[in-house]
């Protein structure tokens, strides 16, 4: 399933010219400038300083600390995240039902997300309810909605790949390596946010549709 949705994901992306892929070929990560616009940007902006709570982990208990940025699912019938969400599943093919609600987060200077994978740990407590709400996770579409004026770079740790925070610009990747396990290589983290603050709404989506 999971290399199936590579597969199908992956060729669209090769045939639309605004995407551009990372030159890593261990990793899949993509991106696209001016995915969103700045007034639209600016209004999510908004939403997500009404909603923002500190973040939560799916596995907090045994990582305090590793998640400090605040965050909150925005409002899935305002005007701007339907366009979102409907820009992404042009652009990726992924039916919509597969993602999660959009999640809006805000890092103050000093916030961070640590290192980690988007994938679901299949030994781990929770995986037992996640499998259930649609399983394992497939792709993540992260939006930057502004440009940070020091540090808040999102960092593929393993693959020595860092992609600093640009107004409308989205960054996508496969979590799965091509034959559809997981891809230990796109372990990432928000690096800390040095001066200003960051806003980037985040979709991850699952192989079957999310409940
Ligand atoms: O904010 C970032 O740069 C990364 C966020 C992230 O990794 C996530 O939300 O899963
Ligand atoms: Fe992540």
């Amino acid at each position: 399933m999971l290399a199936r949705i590579g597969a199908a994901v992956r060729e669209r992306l090769a045939d639309n010219p605004a995407v551009q892929r990372f030159p890593e070929d261990r990793a899949e990560v993509y991106a696209v400038d001016g995915f969103l616009g700045a007034e639209e940007c600016a209004r999510l902006v908004g939403q997500i300083d009404a909603v923002a709570c500190p973040s939560g982990l799916i596995d907090e208990e045994h990582w305090p600390d590793y998640r400090t940025s605040y965050s909150g699912d925005i409002d899935v019938h305002d005007t701007t995240v339907r366009t979102l969400e409907d820009r992404l599943a042009a652009l990726t093919g992924i039916p919509p039902a597969c993602g999660e609600s959009a999640q809006g987060q805000r890092y103050r200077c000093g916030q961070y997300f640590r290192e980690h994978c988007d994938w679901f740990d299949t030994n781990a407590g929770y995986w037992q309810h996640e499998r259930r709400c649609g399983g394992q996770r497939s792709w993540t579409a992260m939006i930057y909605l502004n440009c940070v004026d020091e540090g808040g770079a999102t960092e593929f740790t393993r693959v020595h790949l860092s992609v600093p925070p640009l107004t409308g610009c989205l960054l996508l990747w496969n979590n799965a390596l091509p034959d559809g396990t997981p891809n230990p290589w796109t372990m990432h983290a928000a690096r800390p946010v040095v001066r200003g603050v960051k806003y980037v709404v985040t979709k991850w989506y699952r192989v079957r549709s999310w409940q």
